[in-house]
């Protein structure tokens, strides 16, 4: 089968940091991948260079078959390369569903000043996308006012409204109560499994990774350290020590 994302010897320095080092990546349709590292490992850079945001200093990166590597952020989103961030991208001026209803929009058209929102997309499916990470009764609330979870969970539904085949979600858990990261998780991850959509995930807590990944990969100094399963590369001695932080 062919791989979903490929990299083919991806290098990017930022200056003398070498953030990305000769990386040969491949991510199949189907798979969970978490991808975990120390701060400054980087996941991120690896991340933005597969989205378009940052181009490499050398290596190609390849969706569906597809070179990629020179496409804008918005082209790669169109081909089915969805994205979430670190901190939610939302129209903050708008309710819940407004926001649905814009990204349900521009999956299609180029949005303008002068078209009514309520005329942009159509109402079933706003509702069925707000059900489907549970944030019906969140629909009329104003997007800047939802708890951190909330937030990420209208994100993750944003970029669902661009019907993608892959999301990357940058940490998203980071910035939510612990005891509220395994449901968050449940949620989405369950959302995702639904619309059939491949994932891969930054995480830092390794009981998340190991509740929800079918593979995880580790990232050291630019480079994939270990990848595979999730019981192998959490065992990994070098792992352990290295990203993990055991004495
Ligand atoms: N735009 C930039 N300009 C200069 N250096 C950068 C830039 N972006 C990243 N770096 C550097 O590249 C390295 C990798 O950073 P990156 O953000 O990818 O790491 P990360 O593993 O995602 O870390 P974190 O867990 O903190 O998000 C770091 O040394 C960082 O300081």
């Amino acid at each position: 089968m062919e791989p979903l994302v490929k990299t083919q010897n991806l290098n990017l320095a930022f200056g003398g940091v070498v953030a990305a080092d000769q990386i040969n990546f491949e991510l199949h349709e189907g798979e969970r991948l978490a991808v975990i590292g120390q701060n400054g490992a980087g996941k991120t850079t690896f991340i933005n260079i597969c989205t378009g945001y940052l181009k490499p200093d050398s290596g190609t990166v390849y969706f569906a078959g597809k070179d990629i590597t020179a496409l804008s952020p918005r082209k790669i989103v169109r081909l089915g390369m969805g994205r979430s961030f670190q901190l939610p991208q939302l129209f903050t001026e708008h309710t819940v569903s407004e926001c649905i209803q814009i990204a349900a929009a521009s999956r299609n058209t180029r949005l303008s000043y002068f078209q009514p929102l309520s005329r942009l997309a159509d109402r079933r499916e706003v509702e069925e996308t707000l059900e489907l990470v549970g944030l019906s009764q969140d629909a009329d609330a104003l997007s800047v006012d939802l708890p951190e979870g909330k937030k990420k969970l209208l994100d993750v539904a944003m970029a669902l409204s661009l019907r993608p085949r892959l999301l990357i979600m940058d940490e998203p858990t980071s910035g939510v109560a612990s005891e509220d990261k395994h449901s968050l998780m449940q949620l989405v991850m369950d959302a995702l499994e639904q619309r059939k959509v491949t994932s891969w995930f930054v995480e830092h807590d390794e009981d998340i990774v190991a509740r929800y990944a079918t593979r995880v990969a580790a990232w050291i100094s630019g480079k994939i350290a270990a990848d595979g399963s999730p019981s192998e590369v959490l065992n990994n001695p070098l792992v352990r020590s290295a990203v993990l932080g055991d004495h």
